[in-house]
Order: structure tokens, then C-alpha cells, then sequence
């Protein structure tokens, strides 16, 4: 189990996709270390301008909390993603040769459109559990899969600075506190028995839909 609340437990069971994303031929490459470096480059300059919007969407969170408590975690979020995760994706394009000016102006692929549009619009036109329902993916798949592969021994992996970032103790604290914050927002919006209620069929939707997404992210990185 990976410790990142109930509601993420529940959610990721009933995610047709989950094994899809998290277990994805990408996330193999990048613990064996035979993942293209050149596929690789492709998905992190994608990435770069993912978590543009993912930020934002946290963000957004912060507009749409009910409590204090649920303003600080949204704004926690995006102080993880803004100074710790994006500094790794700027660093590694800068070893790589790939100018800072790069990462601003390559174009959104389709796939990424559709991700991060979708997780926007959940928090635009739904409620402060939309939005959580719809990010809890990015956030707790990428803790999952991080420290999995550290569990496994990647040290030998030329990603092996990609898959530290995910399961140092900082990226897994992130992890934790949002598994509590959505566990917390739903016991104060939907009360204790929360699976009972349609609502929350509605919200696991929003979870394998954002999870169906991931999957598809990864394949930015190894189509041409
Ligand atoms: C597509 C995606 N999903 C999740 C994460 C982890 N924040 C990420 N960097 N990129």
C-alpha cells in the first residue's frame, strides 16, 4: 500500500487504467535504463509545460478551497511542483543542450492539450473535489512509480535523477499530504460514507479519466 489515503486507495482500485499508466513501457525504460534517451528529452521538454498547467490547476485549487487548511495544501502543491519537480526538468534539458527558451515555445502536443485542459476544466466548471478527483493521478502516480523503481534498485539507470526526484522523502511527503487533504475534503463535503453516495461515482470517474490520460502521456515520449 502506498500510504497516500483512502479515498486514492478506493479510486486507484476501481481505475480500469491504473496498472496502464504506472507499469506503461516507459516507466519499465526508465528503471532498466532502456528507455531512448532522445524519447526521453521529448517527454520531459512535454512535461515541462505540463506542469505549467498543472500548477495553475493547483492554483485554482487554492481559489476553490473551503478552509485555510485546504488553501495551505493547494499552495504546498504548488510550491513542490513550481521550485523542486520543474527544476529537475530545467537542469536535465540544460545538460542535455535544450535552452530554457525551448521549454517555453514547443508546441503542446495534442495529448498534453487534452490532459491538462481536461484537469482545468474539471476545476472551472466542477467543485473543489473535481479538481482534486482530476489531479490525484499526476500527483500520487508519479509517488507510486518513483518509489517503486527506487524499491527495485535503479541506481544503475541513466534515470536515475528522475526516479530520485519521485521517491526522495520531499516528492513522498507531497504525496502524503495530498492523499490527507482529499481524504479531509471529502469527509467535509460527502461525510463518512462517502461510496454510497453517486457523487462518488462521479468523482472516481474524474480519477480514471485523469488516470487514462497519464497513460497516454507517457507515449509522447516513445512515438516519433
Ligand atoms: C504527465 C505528468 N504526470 C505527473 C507528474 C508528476 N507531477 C508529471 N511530472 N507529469
Amino acid at each position: 500500500m502506498t500510504g497516500y489515503g483512502r479515498s486514492f486507495a478506493l479510486w486507484r482500485e476501481a481505475a480500469g487504467a491504473w496498472d496502464d499508466y504506472v507499469r506503461h513501457p516507459f516507466v519499465q525504460g526508465l528503471g532498466d535504463g532502456t528507455l531512448p534517451r532522445d524519447g526521453f528529452l521529448r517527454y520531459l521538454v512535454q512535461d515541462y509545460r505540463f506542469l505549467i498547467h498543472f500548477s495553475r490547476a493547483w492554483a485554482l485549487g487554492a481559489a476553490k478551497a473551503g478552509t485555510l487548511a485546504e488553501m495551505r495544501a493547494c499552495i504546498a502543491t504548488v510550491d513542490a511542483l513550481v521550485n523542486h519537480e520543474m527544476p529537475l526538468h530545467i537542469r536535465i534539458c540544460a545538460e542535455a543542450g535544450i535552452p530554457a527558451e525551448t521549454l517555453e515555445t514547443t508546441p503542446e502536443a495534442p495529448g498534453n492539450l487534452a490532459y491538462t485542459r481536461y484537469v482545468l476544466e474539471a476545476g472551472y466548471s466542477g467543485d473543489f473535489l473535481d479538481l482534486l478527483a482530476a489531479l490525484a493521478p499526476c500527483v500520487l502516480g508519479y509517488g507510486e512509480i518513483g518509489a517503486r523503481l527506487a524499491r527495485e534498485g535503479a541506481a544503475d539507470s541513466p534515470y536515475r535523477d528522475w526516479i530520485a526526484t519521485y521517491a526522495s522523502e520531499d516528492y513522498q511527503r507531497t504525496c502524503r499530504e495530498v492523499g490527507a487533504l482529499i481524504d479531509a475534503a471529502v469527509a467535509a463535503r460527502l461525510g463518512d460514507a462517502p461510496e454510497t453516495l453517486p457523487r462518488w461515482r462521479e468523482l472516481a470517474g474524474r480519477f480514471a479519466t485523469a488516470t487514462r490520460l497519464e497513460a497516454a502521456f507517457w507515449n509522447l515520449g516513445l512515438e516519433n
